[in-house]
């Protein structure tokens, strides 16, 4: 088994003989338990009143030490109930409107008029299901100061807790070596105690080039890391920093910055260069594999059938960097895969470092980031921990996530890449209920919430002492059922006297963690930490097995544990069973952005993610952990909290009916018909009143988020876009795997490094996603332009009714025309494909409507030609 480690540059892993002072368990001649009751004392679980001040000199620092780490700010009522009774008042409209609809048919066009009323029903539902989840939205505030008052003490060991941070990666080639370089170094050198931070990255491609890449990447950081500090830079990816094309000597005082920061340039551009060379080897596999430095060849050569492996760099036995100090500890892991068992992409990938992670280091806490988004707040953690540390609001809180923010996205966002009505409306929304959701990456985790228990039930004020011989807590009881933690938090593992209690429990643990001893162990330390016992090689070994390929066989791993399976979109589930089960998570946007990453910006590549997604969301909408029908035993799940949950699971269904509705226009004008009869006044009131309150509702929704228009435009329109292709996409694909079986490949998105130019928005990829809004938009100014002729030639009393067609057909117009734009390209060339396709396909539908129908009957002459003469 050790057999499958690295052997190049091994560092013998250690972590129980550590010497530091600032180590948070450092008294390791302290029990568990003593520790653990001490470490609750210091995290201020006694009430204010028995909070022993008089040993402390300084009481105005021991005052702001008691207070919250973070305070709820909520929106200012003159936004907020303006928006709340036009929310009322656009239901009551709407109600009002589709009365009058229904009870109005079309008697002419009764097929058209059905359809139109039956997607507007669901444009209904669907706005009900997307509106009432933003009833309660909230903004934050944290105290980073009061964090450090109160568990970083002068002379005291530093009381903040540790955290793992996760990193994966899976294709060198789409995933550029540089990138994730950029992340792990702006991890490294995040301004946290080093020795409470470990990076784990995820190699799920088994490369070598990645694998060199990080190697270089750590020799890097022993420079790289120390700059950062002493000149307290931002942010600390270096490819960034130094990008930046702000002033980069405002606020510096220091005189040797300068000098320090050329030559700061000049190593990493030696550094790019070295791994730029890495990656031109890489693209060509010699004929006998990949060999290691060392002579050996590279486990990882088959990339579907290797063993696992591990190397740990840096860290606490890894060397100092050029200042001296202690370097975070940076762990690659390569999972082992096999053929014939599943793997669960990204998902798979983060539970085989859970069990890494639990077994190596066991922080309480840890970060999740895809290799692409680094760290553009070097205080991200620390914003976190003003959560997951505060002693009032923190035991019941599951993950921290972050916003997602872009580099490198053009400056008018033509596809929605930036996805700020999401990120700045609807996040904030959930914030107020119970959380948002967790999006993939940026998100900062407790341990123990991914370990499949539930929040600590009982009074929201902690008790003043835990004890645990009270029967309350009666770990002896509890602990074999390991579903609930007792209201101290958690079960004691020195509870047991008796064998057969222990061996029973021992049981269902591995039943539910997997058979390691040592990993079972780690998850009953609700503080985190290793055993001060346990040798390194030991612990290597047993990380070495808890990421064998049949580790997870017959456990709860991707059911009940850690990131769950079954869909694409592993993240929304993840996060669905934790608020089932009654944690609440938390929206935390710092002023400076904490994280940042790229996104795919053609329209090729932006349609297919979003199509990954959508299809995500169908296959949990169809799954057992529909939250349509799931987790309603349990109770814990707030109903707005389930509608939004139900909204990020159906919304792919809205593009049945949005197709419809854009052919609808185009079909009218053909026609001559319409989905409504004339008008009475009375009657044009409701559409005035529903167009009104949607504007308005609108308007208010942006003064309370301060989404700009533009942001909000482009959102609106990538709705449509991305509806009548990706999303329509996702349903039959969707479809096809439940009733068929039939499974869609997918590849990561490439994760393109910055250009000037922006080569990669124009870059032009055909795919099928981009037949069906083309032929929409191509029927539809083939309706306006026969409308118009229809129009001119029967003169004047005929333009009253066109009005209301044109109206909707430039709706749609207007909706796909950056799609358009797309299309064109920069050079305005158009694949021929995609044009052969869509004009076939458009003259085929509009022959046929004229076929059936054909208004030139009613006028005298041919249409368009005499156009010309009459005007
Ligand atoms: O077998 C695999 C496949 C993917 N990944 C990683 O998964 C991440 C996300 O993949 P990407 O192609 O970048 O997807 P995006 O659409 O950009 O990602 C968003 O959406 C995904 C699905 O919802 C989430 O997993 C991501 O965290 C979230 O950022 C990347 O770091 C990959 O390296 C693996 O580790 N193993
Ligand atoms: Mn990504």
């Amino acid at each position: 088994m050790m057999g499958s480690s690295l052997h190049k540059r091994v560092h013998p892993y250690s972590v129980s003989d550590e010497q530091g002072s600032a180590r948070w368990d450092d008294k390791k001649d302290i029990g568990w338990k003593e520790r653990m009751e001490d470490w609750k004392m210091q995290q201020g679980n006694l009430g204010p009143a028995e909070f022993d001040d008089s040993a402390d000199p300084d009481m105005g620092i021991v005052d702001e030490a008691r207070q919250p780490l973070s305070r709820k700010v909520p929106i200012a009522s003159s936004k907020i109930n303006p928006y709340r009774m036009v929310i009322v008042t656009r239901l009551v409209v709407l109600a009002l409107f589709l009365r009058y609809r229904i009870l109005n048919p079309v008697h002419d066009a009764f097929g058209l008029w059905l359809t139109s009323i039956i997607c507007e029903i669901w444009f209904a539902f669907s706005w009900i299901l997307d509106q009432f989840p933003k009833w309660f939205p909230i903004d934050r505030e944290t105290y980073l100061d009061r964090l450090s008052l109160r568990y970083e003490r002068e002379g005291e060991p530093n009381m903040l807790a540790p955290a793992d941070v996760f990193v994966s990666t899976v294709d060198p080639m789409k995933e550029p070596p540089l990138v994730t370089a950029n992340t792990v170094l702006s991890i490294l050198a995040m301004d946290y105690p080093v020795d409470k931070i470990s990076c784990y990255i995820s190699d799920d491609g088994a490369s070598m080039c990645t694998f060199e890449a990080l190697s270089e990447t750590a020799e890097f950081a022993r420079k790289w890391v120390p700059f950062c500090k002493k000149f307290s830079i931002e942010p600390r990816a270096p490819e960034m920093y130094f990008s930046e094309k702000i002033d980069y000597l405002k606020d510096k005082v220091q005189p040797t910055f300068v000098k320090e920061r050329r030559a700061m340039k000049r190593e990493y551009e030696e550094f790019k260069v070295r791994i730029n060379a890495m990656v031109a080897k890489a693209t060509k596999v010699p004929p006998g594999g990949w060999i290691m430095q060392d002579g050996t060849p590279w486990p990882g050569n088959n990339t579907k059938d290797h063993p696992g492996m591990i190397q740990v760099f840096l860290g606490q036995n890894g060397g100092l960097d050029v200042e001296g100090n202690e370097l975070p500890r940076l762990v690659y892991v390569s999972r082992e895969k096999r053929p014939g068992f599943q793997h669960h992409k990204k998902a798979g990938a983060m539970n085989a470092l859970v069990r890494v992670s639990g077994v190596l280091t066991n922080a309480p806490f840890m970060l999740n980031l895809d290799c692409d988004h680094y760290l553009n707040n070097s205080k991200a953690v620390r914003e976190a921990m003003c959560f997951l540390m505060d002693p009032q609001v923190g035991k019941k809180v599951c993950y921290v996530q972050f916003p997602q923010r872009f580099d490198g996205i053009d400056r008018h966002d033509r596809y929605a890449n930036r996805n700020t009505v999401f990120f700045d409306i609807n996040m904030k929304g959930l914030d107020g209920i119970q959380g948002p959701v967790y999006v993939g990456t940026g998100c900062v985790f407790r341990r123990q919430a991914l370990y499949g228990y539930e929040p600590p039930k009982g009074p929201k004020r902690p008790r003043m002492v835990s004890c645990d011989c009270c029967p309350c807590f009666g770990s002896r009881k509890k602990l074999p059922k390991y579903s609930k933690h007792g209201a101290n938090g958690g079960p004691d593992i020195h509870g047991f006297d008796d064998d057969k209690e222990l061996m029973k429990s021992q049981m269902n643990f591995e039943k539910k963690f997997g058979q390691s001893p040592i990993f079972v162990t780690s998850t009953l330390m609700v503080e985190g930490g290793v055993p001060p016992s346990s040798s390194p090689a030991a612990l290597l070994k047993e990380a070495i097995h808890v990421i064998s390929c049949g580790y997870e066989d017959k456990t709860e791993w991707g059911t009940e544990l850690g990131w769950i399976y079954g869909s694409i979109t592993e993240d929304i589930l993840t996060g669905f069973k934790m608020h089932c089960r009654g944690w609440r998570s938390i929206y935390c946007m710092p002023k400076r952005p904490a994280f940042k990453g790229s996104a795919p910006i053609n329209l090729s590549d932006r349609l297919n993610q979003v199509l990954r997604w959508a299809l995500g969301s169908v296959e949990i909408f169809f799954s057992h952990h529909s939250p349509v029908w799931y987790g309603y035993k349990a109770g814990q799940l707030k109903w707005l909290e389930r509608l939004a949950y139900i909204n990020t699971t159906v919304y792919p269904f809205t593009s049945l009916p949005l197709l419809a509705y854009c052919t609808l226009p185009a079909i009218c004008l053909l026609t001559g018909k319409f989905i409504m009869p004339e008008i009475s006044t009375f009657a044009s009131l409701f559409f005035i009143a529903l167009f009104l309150s949607i504007f308005i509702t609108g308007i208010l929704e942006l003064r309370w988020s301060g989404v700009s228009i533009e942001e909000w435009w482009r959102n609106e329109q990538f709705w449509v876009i991305g509806g009548v292709s990706a999303h329509l996409f996702a349903v039959v694909q969707g479809l096809l795997k439940i009733l068929a079986g039939i499974d869609t490949n997918f590849t990561v998105t490439s994760k393109a490094s910055d250009d000037e130019d922006f080569e990669e928005l124009y870059a032009f990829k055909w795919t099928t996603l981009l037949i069906p809004p083309t032929t929409i938009l191509v029927i539809n100014l083939v309706g306006v332009v026969a409308g118009i002729s229809d129009a001119i030639n029967n003169g004047y009393q005929s333009w009253g009714p066109l009005f209301g067609k044109l109206f909707f057909a430039f709706w749609v117009i207007v909706h796909l025309y950056p799609f358009l734009k797309g299309l064109m390209g920069r050079q305005n060339r158009t694949p021929t494909i995609v044009v052969i396709w869509s004009v076939l396909l458009a003259s085929i539908f509009s022959l046929l409507w004229v076929r059936i129908d054909p208004f030139i009957s009613r006028t005298k002459g041919p249409t368009t030609k005499q156009c010309g003469i009459n005007c």
